[in-house]
C-alpha cells in the first residue's frame, strides 16, 4: 500500500540584529525562496509611532504613549513579495519610513504597554501562518518566539551599515556618512539599552557577520541554515 507523503511541518524562523545589518532584504528573499510568510516587526513599531505623531501624542511622554497604545489597529500583510502595513485601514508603508518616525520609534517601542500589545499581535500572526513564517526584528528570538525552530542574529560593522544606509538615502535626504553612522549607533544604543525586551542575541541563535558578505551570500547562508533545520524535522 502506498503511503501519502509526510507533510512538512511549518517552520518558524527568527531573524534579529541591529539596524542596517540586512534583516529585511535577507528575510524577504529567504521567505520567498522557501515559500514562507514574512513579518517585518520593525514596521509595526514604526506604524504605532506614526499614529502617535499623527494624533499629537508626545512620543517622549511614556505615560501618554501607554494610554493611547491600544487605540490604533495595525494590520500586517505577510506576503514576502509584497508586504503591507496599515493603521486603521490607511496604507502607511511610505510614511513610516520618514526621518521623523525613525527618530521617534525607539522611544515609543521602549514603552512596556506598546511592547505587550505588539508582541501579542506578532504571536497571533506567527501562529496563523500555516506554511511557516520568517519573523524579523530585535527581540524575536529572545522574547516573541523563544521556541522558534531557527534563530539567526545578523551583525555588521557600523561602517558597513552606514555605507549601506547612505547608499539608500542618496538623492532623498542627507547622505553624510558620519551623521548616518552616529544615528544608527544612537538607535542601536536605545534599542539595546531599554529595560523591556532589548535588542539582544538569543543564546541559541546563529550569528552571521554580514560586513564582508554580499547580500546574495547572506541569503544563501540563511537558506542553507533553514534547509538544514528542515532536514532534521
Ligand atoms: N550584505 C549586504 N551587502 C551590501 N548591502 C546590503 C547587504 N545587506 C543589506 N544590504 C543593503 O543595506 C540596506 C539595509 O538593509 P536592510 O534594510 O535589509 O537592513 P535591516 O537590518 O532590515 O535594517 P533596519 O533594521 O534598519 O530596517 C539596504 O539598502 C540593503 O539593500
Ligand atoms: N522586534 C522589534 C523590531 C523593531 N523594534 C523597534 C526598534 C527599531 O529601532 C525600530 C524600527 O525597526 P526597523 O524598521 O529599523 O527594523 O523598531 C523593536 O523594538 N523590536
Amino acid at each position: 500500500m502506498e503511503t501519502a507523503p509526510r507533510p512538512v511541518p511549518a517552520i518558524i524562523v527568527a531573524i534579529d540584529g541591529p539596524s542596517g545589518t540586512g534583516k529585511s532584504s535577507t528575510s524577504k528573499a529567504v521567505a520567498t525562496a522557501l515559500g514562507l510568510r514574512y513579518l517585518d516587526t520593525g514596521a509595526q513599531y514604526r506604524a504605532i509611532t506614526w499614529w502617535m505623531v499623527e494624533n499629537g501624542i508626545d512620543t517622549a511622554d511614556a505615560e501618554a504613549v501607554a494610554d493611547a497604545a491600544a487605540k490604533p489597529e495595525i494590520v500586517s500583510g505577510t506576503d514576502p513579495l509584497a508586504p503591507t502595513i496599515t493603521v486603521d485601514g490607511i496604507d502607511v508603508s511610505g510614511p513610516i519610513r520618514t526621518q521623523e518616525v525613525t527618530s521617534k520609534v525607539s522611544a515609543v517601542s521602549a514603552v512596556p504597554r506598546v511592547r505587550t500589545l505588539i508582541t501579542e499581535l506578532q504571536r497571533s500572526i506567527a501562529a496563523g501562518a500555516e506554511g511557516g513564517i520568517l519573523v524579523e526584528g530585535r527581540d524575536i528570538g529572545t522574547t516573541v518566539l523563544p521556541d522558534a525552530d531557527l534563530k539567526v542574529f545578523l551583525t555588521a560593522s557600523p561602517e558597513a551599515r552606514a555605507a549601506r544606509r547612505s547608499g539608500e538615502l542618496k538623492g532623498k535626504e542627507a547622505t553624510d556618512l558620519t551623521a548616518t553612522r552616529e544615528a544608527l549607533l544612537r538607535r542601536d544604543a536605545a534599542d539595546s539599552g531599554r529595560k523591556t525586551s532589548p535588542l539582544a542575541k538569543a543564546e541559541d541563535a546563529v550569528e552571521v557577520d554580514t560586513s564582508d558578505l554580499t547580500l546574495q551570500q547572506v541569503i544563501e547562508c540563511v537558506v542553507t541554515l533553514v534547509e538544514e533545520k528542515r532536514a532534521l524535522r
